[in-house]
């Protein structure tokens, strides 16, 4: 595994997603330091972010890690988080300290396999270290397998065959833990505090919150459905 102490640094601790695309009421890259400045003072051991800009902009405000990916549609695959080796040396290039790519085992675009990309990026960033957004077990053991850095349950839900719910997948995390192969993290839906205690006692080497800390529109959109249902009939 490269870059230990990286790694150790973020143990047991919150990482925060800050990201916002285009069509979100918070899109642009100073919106995006502010909230990570904000998470830096709140205590968050590290930050996820999307596009070289905002990876940038926050590495150049911030003095804490950043996991950085670029979302990316290609027209001849669902794969979008940092698909190709294009969107990988721009999001380095950026500054981020780990790059966060999708492990899953859908077809990538441009008929490169899983391995060939890692090799890719091996070969051309040997000192980046890679998170590996996963959606099943077997799909996280396969990175393990391939030796990526981390391993995170990004992607579950999100994949068709993956296990479709409104919660984290805490079992997912459970199992992936339990290998004490590589270290993973919670990712996905966690909505709560508590959410995030049981995501650290079932094995997870830290948390990452997204939704549920930066996005004001669905923040606000939990307190207003709360209200309708509890004065409805
Ligand atoms: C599936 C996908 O594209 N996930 C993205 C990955 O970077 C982000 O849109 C999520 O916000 C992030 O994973 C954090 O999750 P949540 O916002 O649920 O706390």
């Amino acid at each position: 595994m490269m870059n230990n102490t990286l790694i150790t640094n973020l143990k047991s601790g919150l990482i925060v997603s800050c990201q916002a695309l285009k069509e979100e009421p918070l899109f642009g890259s100073e919106h995006m330091v502010s909230m990570a400045l904000a998470a830096e003072e709140g205590g968050a051991v590290g930050i996820r972010a999307n596009t070289p800009n905002d990876i940038s902009a926050i590495k150049n405000r911030s003095s804490l890690p950043v996991i950085g990916l670029y979302k990316k549609h290609y027209s001849d695959s669902d794969v979008y988080i940092t698909p190709t080796i294009q969107e990988v040396m721009e999001v380095v290039e950026a500054g981020a300290d780990f790059v966060a790519i999708d492990c899953t085992r859908q077809k990538r675009p441009q008929g490169i396999s899983l391995q060939q990309f890692i090799h890719q990026i091996r070969y051309r960033f040997p000192t980046t270290a890679i998170v590996a957004d996963i959606s099943t077990f077997e799909e996280g053991v396969a990175a393990m397998d391939l030796g990526l850095d981390v391993i995170s349950t990004t992607m579950s839900g999100y994949t068709p065959y993956s296990k479709q719910q409104e919660e984290p997948d805490i079992d997912l995390v459970s199992r992936l833990s339990a290998l004490h192969r590589t270290p993973v993290l919670a990712e996905g839906r966690i909505s709560t505090p508590e959410q995030c205690v049981a995501c650290l006692h079932a094995g997870a080497h830290a948390v990452v919150v997204g939704t549920a800390i930066t996005r004001p529109q669905e923040i606000t959109r939990r307190f207003v459905n709360a209200i309708h249902a509890g004065t409805q009939a």
